[in-house]
């Protein structure tokens, strides 16, 4: 499913965070965007996924708008994962995925046949069927992560919307996560939009990359493309070194942060 947002203004009260952003999750693909803390990241992610109205501007699934979309019809195509999310420790990972199921019960809204293969299918994918009557609060950290990305994927969305999923997470964890990501989207083709502020991982698993600063959009490219010093100086005040890994695929090393001009002057 392709997304597209245009001339995107949005913010909260009197206080603007995104003016004029614009960008392009092409189907199929998995764009990551990057940005100092502050600058609206997850803002732009609640309105892509209508957790926050926007004061102008669009966000549009295969070309149709998403604030005019019937709310059911629209989590049986998106997913969002938001940075923060509680649910109960009582209940168990069986539970927690079965309420990605909510949007496409119907009667009375209990689980049918259909809707529990779903739950067991899911469960299989991201490993937790061992764990699968254990309770939230009884999990890892990277265990919670997966039964919360596993919630997302019993929703069978086309599109998946997620905020630092690897936050907390061991490194190996963190590997998994982006791993389990990059799966899901070569095999069922699964188009991601999501925020992570791990330059390395980020170059590693994403087609695409788009970085945020000051409330607009400042570059969007291939990982080669965009992580290059003087992005990297330009968004994060930081001085880094470039090297390409022996599959292609570019890391950065920070060697310091870099000067701002504009203290200089002062
Ligand atoms: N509910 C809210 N009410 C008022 N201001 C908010 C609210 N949520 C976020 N903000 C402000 O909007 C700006 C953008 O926040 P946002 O969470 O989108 O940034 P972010 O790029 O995701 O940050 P981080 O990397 O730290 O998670 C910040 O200045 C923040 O303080």
């Amino acid at each position: 499913m392709k997304l597209e947002v245009q001339e995107l203004r949005a913010g909260y009260g009197a206080k603007l965070v995104l003016d004029g952003v614009g960008l392009t999750v092409p189907e199929g693909s998995i764009v990551t965007l990057l940005g100092p803390n502050g600058c609206g990241k997850s803002t732009l992610l609640k309105v892509i996924g209508r957790l926050l109205k926007p004061k102008s501007g669009n966000v549009l699934l295969d070309g149709k708008a998403v604030h005019a979309c019937d709310t059911a019809a629209l989590a049986r195509r998106m997913a969002i994962l938001p940075q923060l999310h509680h649910a109960s420790g009582e209940i168990t990972v069986n539970e927690l995925v079965g309420f990605g199921r909510f949007p496409h019960r119907t009667g009375l809204g209990v689980m049918n046949a259909h809707d529990r293969e779903v739950v067991a299918e899911v469960l299989r994918m991201t490993r937790l069927t061992e764990l699968r009557n254990r309770r939230i609060a009884t999990l890892s950290g990277g265990e919670r992560q997966r039964a919360w990305i596993a919630m997302t994927l019993a929703q069978q969305p086309q599109l998946l919307l997620l905020d630092e999923p690897t936050t907390f997470l061991d490194i190996r964890c963190q590997f998994e996560i982006i791993e389990l990501v990059r799966d899901l989207n070569r095999r069922l083709g699964l188009t991601v939009l999501m925020v992570l502020h791990d330059l390395n991982l980020a170059a590693r698993c994403s087609d695409r990359l788009v970085t945020l600063k000051d409330r607009k959009v400042r570059h969007a490219g291939t990982p080669q493309e965009i992580l290059r010093p003087e992005i990297l100086r330009e968004i994060f005040e930081i001085e880094a070194e470039i090297t390409t890994g022996k599959d292609g695929v570019p890391y950065f090393i920070p060697t310091g942060t870099a000067r701002n001009p504009q203290e200089d002057r002062q």
